[in-house]
């Protein structure tokens, strides 16, 4: 068995995320336009006597280190499917903001994947990947395959979507998570009573991703869980300002949240943005980042 194998996977962010009502199964149909973020974690395998997770970077303290993780749970899936034991150290490099709405845990669900896949040689397809990828996560399958997608179902059945240009990002990171699941009851407890409609992907939004149009987007952008996000963190409300008033496109809460995204038209007014919102003392730091980048990749050393 060889040496270690490291996979970058980018952070997401939803360009739309539109919420259709609860199913049976308490998962929400979408219509959920990924974008992956130039923001990475590193996922480092190495054989090993049994499963293990090590996890550096900020946030690193809030990361399980049991079974849990998604990253071991990834390993423990690939290896139950091949018959392999499951004997790998795997490594952590964390950037992207914990349990921030950007998908980090399920970047390195994607990216541990796509490591012992490469170690093990298991000679998996994509579509098997791809299928215990949605296994481990509704947002498992995006961070393995990265760029632009539809997601639909519970936003694991993925369409690749084409993009024009590159759009420019800041991140202001929030102290402190908020869990998914609480913010989707969030989202069922706010619209209980009324008619909540098929989620729809918005043709004005991807035609704005086609042609790389960041005014076009910025008009476009939006975020059925921000109403809910808002409703349990008040404070979000502040950002989203502090982030508008510097000079923001466009400014939305990122996917489940806490943190929140503001859409710029270029790395200068980017950084200039990002200065502005980590002095308004509205968010924990910000963070600069352009769309889109690729999904899981093993480097190469
Ligand atoms: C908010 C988003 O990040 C937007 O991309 C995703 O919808 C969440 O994806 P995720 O974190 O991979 O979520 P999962 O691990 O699949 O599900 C966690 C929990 O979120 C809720 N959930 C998730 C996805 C979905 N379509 N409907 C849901 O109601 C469910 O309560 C579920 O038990
Ligand atoms: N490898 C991992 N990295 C981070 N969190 C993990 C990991 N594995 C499990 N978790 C758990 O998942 C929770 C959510 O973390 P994560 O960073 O994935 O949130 P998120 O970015 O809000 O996810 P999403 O955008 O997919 O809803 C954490 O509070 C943590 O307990």
């Amino acid at each position: 068995m060889s040496a270690s194998v490291t996979v970058r996977v980018p952070a997401k962010v939803n360009v739309q995320l539109a919420v259709g009502a609860a199913r049976p199964d308490g998962f929400h149909d979408l219509a959920n336009v990924f974008l992956a973020v130039g923001l990475y974690d590193e996922v480092t395998v190495t054989p090993a006597d049994g499963l293990s997770v090590t996890c550096s970077g900020p946030g690193a303290a809030q990361v399980p280190l049991d079974v849990s993780n998604l990253a071991a749970r990834a390993a423990a899936a690939l290896a139950g499917r091949y018959g392999i034991a499951p004997d790998v150290r795997i490594h952590i490099a964390k950037d992207i903001p914990v349990a921030g709405g950007m998908a980090g845990g399920s970047a390195d669900a994607a990216g541990a994947l796509l490591a012992c896949d490469a170690l093990w040689s298991t000679g998996a397809s994509r579509e098997e990947l791809l299928e215990i990828c949605a296994e481990l996560g509704s947002d498992v399958p995006f961070s393995l395959v990265g760029g632009a997608a539809l997601g639909v179902g519970r936003g694991e059945q993925l369409t690749p979507v084409e993009v024009g240009g590159t759009f420019h990002w800041v991140f202001a990171v929030a102290d402190g998570g908020l869990s998914t699941p609480a913010v989707y009851r969030e989202f069922d407890r706010l619209t209980e009573g009324t008619h909540v409609p098929e989620p729809v992907v918005s043709a004005r939004l991807l035609d704005a991703l086609r042609t790389g149009d960041t005014g076009a987007l910025a008009g476009v952008l939006s975020n059925d869980l921000q109403a809910p996000a808002l409703s349990l963190r008040p404070s979000l409300a502040h950002t989203l300002a502090a982030g508008t008033v510097a000079g923001a496109r466009a400014a939305l809460v990122s996917g489940s949240g806490p943190t929140t995204a503001f859409l710029t038209d270029d790395e200068a007014s980017a950084r200039a943005i990002a200065d502005a919102l980590t002095a308004s003392g509205t968010c924990r730091t910000a963070r600069i980042a352009s769309s889109p980048a690729p999904g899981a990749t093993i480097q190469r050393p």
